[in-house]
């Protein structure tokens, strides 16, 4: 649903180059939640104004929903009409809500609807039926003064929904709430995106909130993409930086000459008793030193950190057999063998 190829910003600040985005690949698919994390200054705003031409890209595409945004001319408000068009299909939320104050609830989810050229009775009805939608029915008259941010947030996202676009670009849309309206706002996107069939391309500084709510996620450091797919793939991907921080486990190991292991449960193995048959086959003394279980893009996922003893090269054969048993397991300590010389191990271990 957007594609992005090669995308690059540089911006000119100060006689010097800027460069925000650099040769940024994304892939969103239709129907998903995306969501891009990263620090502050990693790119993230760049990217979502670019997506949006906004911004115009130094270089690179950008394809929504099959239609090349960066081919149509002009960028942000000296758009022309096919860009114009295009956009009105994709919808933006803000951080801090961009609402009228001057304007009644009902008249800023419409305010679209009228630069769209839109009757005022047809744009009436749509907007009461948005604001039903996002469970605001009874606040059309109201201002936006007089309603709580979670509200706010609620007409932003009614007002980004007017045009009936089949995407919607959410910067930051909860990061000026509390912790529960920042629940319930992404709840409201998810039943969105479930309902109407929604792409949502989000981003976001916090880890929860990808947690909470996206099916993939992208990681950003200094413009560029640094990891990415869906969170199922990222849980299961050895040393993934964003696995770590979406399921964090902790633990040291209680002394030398010992192996430290995360194994990660997923699905039916996380009803297994793998642990005690473990120990049970190998007669070995198992340690945990950390558990979680959280539940990650909607499924439910168990995190151990566990210590055997002896040296990883002592145990690679009680490690082999975690994995057959369809688990994750990941060596904390990165001095020991990656996965092939690993396999070759286990199958040294195995004759
Ligand atoms: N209009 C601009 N002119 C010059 N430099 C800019 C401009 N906009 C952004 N930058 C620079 O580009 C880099 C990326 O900024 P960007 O706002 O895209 O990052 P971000 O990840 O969204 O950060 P934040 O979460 O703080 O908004 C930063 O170094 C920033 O200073």
């Amino acid at each position: 649903m957007i594609t992005t190829t090669g995308l690059t910003k540089v911006y000119q600040s100060r006689g010097r180059d800027v460069t925000a985005l650099d040769g940024v690949d994304l892939h969103v698919r239709e129907g998903e939640v995306y969501g891009v994390i990263g620090q502050s200054g990693a790119g993230k705003s760049s990217l979502i104004r670019c997506v949006n031409l906004l911004e115009r890209p130094t270089s690179g595409t950008v394809t929504v929903d099959g239609i090349d945004l960066t081919a149509l001319a002009g960028r942000g408000r000296r758009a022309g009409k096919d860009l114009r068009r295009a956009r009105s299909r994709i919808g933006m939320v803000f951080q801090h809500f961009n609402l009228l104050s001057s304007r009644t609830v009902q008249d800023n989810v419409e305010l679209p609807l009228e630069i769209l050229g839109i009757s005022g009775k047809e744009r009436s009805r749509k907007a009461l039926e948005l604001l039903d939608l996002v469970g605001l029915a009874d606040k059309a008259k109201a201002y936006p003064a007089q309603l709580s941010g979670g509200q706010k947030q609620r007409v932003g996202i009614a007002r980004a929904l007017a045009g009936d676009p089949k995407v919607l670009l959410s910067d930051e849309a909860t990061s000026a709430l509390d912790p529960e309206t920042t629940r319930s706002i992404l709840q409201l996107l998810r039943d969105l995106n479930q309902q109407l069939g929604l792409t949502v391309l989000l981003i976001t500084h916090e880890m929860d909130v990808v947690k909470t709510v996206c099916d993939s996620a992208a990681l950003m450091r200094a413009g560029r993409v640094i990891e990415s797919g869906t969170v199922n793939e990222l849980l299961a991907t050895p040393g993934s930086e964003l696995a770590a921080e979406l399921f964090p486990v902790t633990g040291e190991a209680t002394g030398p000459e010992r192996t430290v292991i995360d194994v990660t449960f997923h699905g039916e193995a996380a009803t297994q008793p793998v642990i005690s048959q473990l120990s049970r086959t190998y007669n070995i003394d198992i340690s945990i030193l950390g558990a979680a279980m959280d539940t990650v893009a909607g499924k439910q996922i168990g995190r151990m950190r566990i210590e055997l003893p002896g040296r990883y090269e002592e145990n690679v054969v009680p490690v082999g057999f975690l994995r057959e048993q369809g688990l994750q397991v990941d060596v904390v300590d990165t001095s020991v063998p990656n996965d092939s010389q690993a396999l070759d191990l286990v199958e040294e271990g195995a004759k």
